[in-house]
């Protein structure tokens, strides 16, 4: 019943509280980042506990068709074969809506040599990618993308230039981790700065720094918006991939929204990616802050923001702007879908959301159709409503498959179901 290929998916309320043990599938954001710079390394690299996804199945497709052998022994490990170089493909490399997998190989194209283009489908053909292509631009890589999103166009000639990059990384922190990923693979060392209003996403780049390191990169910040990287290319090794924070959020919700106990086997600190800072408001339910600043935790806030609507009192989301240029409008889409669940549950104030919480919600059956918009993350945080309100009905449910495809049977292997299906 919970087949990924429906087209819609109503949640029955659990009876009481979700109990058990889901261990959230291997991170995204780490996987990717771990991919690419296998791929760019010299050797064999084993990354165990990755995802296997639709973002990190199109990362892998694109070093495959750049030369660099990617073999799949078992469903969470990549093994990894490059010889520090990536040949020109044979056709634009198609990356669907991985905003990860895009950003990051549009700089690491210009260590093609020859022609690269990069190219995704109609969503990720919205999203910006100019100030990234300004700043190879301004290094001597010849890229163009008329549109300010992708396709994007790179004419590598075999090598990452050195020398000085100025970044504005205000719409999304994956353009500065591009470019400290690439820049290993400089011609010479190169300092990459950051300009304009400080990123939400600090916690990505720290990602970045900490998966470049880990393949031998000698990488330094010299203040608090400058890192120098040194021409060192990356050595092949083997990493074992921490759980998806993003994944861990939707659980941690589940388990306060029905007062249960699930396990995922990993305690909430033990997470290096940003997103964990949400465990701290979730644990706090149903007295989550009046505000709650998501540019730390940007991917949490859907997550948030549905668990916001049983909250005691209202909660205001500041920081959220960039929200607007993920796989959908997030801020509009939230509103949205709270709106059909209760109007004037969620309200878009500027580029603010508000939501404005009633716990009475709990319990009652008010039937909703709640439009994805294609973004895994309003699929699943939706769903989180589903559990505590009868006649949620989840549109276009597979679109999940893009960081969590196992997200629909781990909610059933904690005693959810799905209309239509046999107790
Ligand atoms: O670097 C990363 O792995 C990510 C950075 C964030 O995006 P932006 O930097 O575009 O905000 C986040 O939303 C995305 O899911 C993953
Ligand atoms: C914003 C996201 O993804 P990306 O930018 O990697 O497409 C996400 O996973 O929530």
């Amino acid at each position: 019943m919970h087949a990924p290929d429906l087209r819609t998916l109503t949640i029955v309320p659990p009876q009481g509280p979700l109990r058990g043990r889901v261990m959230p599938p291997g991170s995204k954001s780490i996987t990717n980042r771990a991919l690419l710079v296998a791929g760019l390394a010299t050797g064999t690299s084993r990354l165990s506990g990755a995802l296997k996804s639709d973002d990190t199945r199109y990362m892998a497709q694109a070093l495959r068709a750049m030369g660099v052998n990617v073999d799949e022994p078992d469903d969470t490990t990549f093994v990894v074969t490059g010889d520090g170089r990536l040949r020109a493909p044979a056709a634009p490399l198609f990356l669907g809506n991985a905003g990860t997998a895009t950003r990051f190989l549009t700089a690491a194209a210009a260590l093609v040599e020859g022609a690269v283009v990069i190219d995704g489908d109609e969503h990720m053909r919205k999203r910006p990618i100019a100030p990234l292509v300004a700043a190879l631009a301004s290094l001597g890589v010849v890229v163009e993308a008329p549109s300010g999103c992708p396709p994007v166009t790179v004419a590598g000639r075999g090598a990452f230039p050195a020398g000085r990059v100025e970044i504005d990384g205000g719409l999304s922190s994956q353009y500065v981790s591009a470019l400290l990923m690439a820049a290993a693979c400089g011609e010479g060392p190169v300092e990459i700065a950051l300009t304009g209003s400080e990123i939400g996403a600090r916690g990505y780049i720290d990602l970045t720094l900490a998966s470049m390191r880990a393949f031998g990169a000698d990488v330094e910040q010299t203040d608090a918006a400058t890192w120098r990287v040194r021409p060192t290319g990356y050595r092949a090794s083997d990493l074992l991939i921490e759980p998806d924070a993003s994944a861990a959020t939707y659980l941690w919700a589940a388990e306060v929204l029905t007062g249960g106990a699930i396990d995922l086997g990993v305690a909430a600190d033990a997470f290096t990616q940003p997103d964990a800072r949400a465990y701290a408001h979730i644990a706090a339910f149903p007295h989550l802050p009046a505000v709650i600043d998501g540019a730390q935790m940007q991917d949490a806030v859907p997550t948030l923001a549905v668990l916001a609507a049983f909250n005691a009192t209202p909660v205001r989301f500041t920081g959220i702007a960039n929200l607007r240029v993920k796989e959908c409008d997030r801020v509009a889409a939230l509103a949205q879908g709270l709106c059909r669940i209760r109007p004037g549950l969620g309200t878009e104030e500027g580029d603010d959301l508000l939501v404005a919480s009633d716990p009475t919600l709990a319990g009652q059956r008010l039937p909703a159709e709640i439009d994805s918009f294609a973004d895994h993350r309003i699929a699943m945080s939706f769903a989180l409503a589903g559990l505590r309100i009868a006649g949620i009905t989840i549109l276009d449910p597979a679109c999940v498959g893009k960081t969590y495809p196992g997200y629909w049977r781990a909610l059933a292997s904690l005693g959810v179901r799905y209309e239509g299906e046999a107790p």
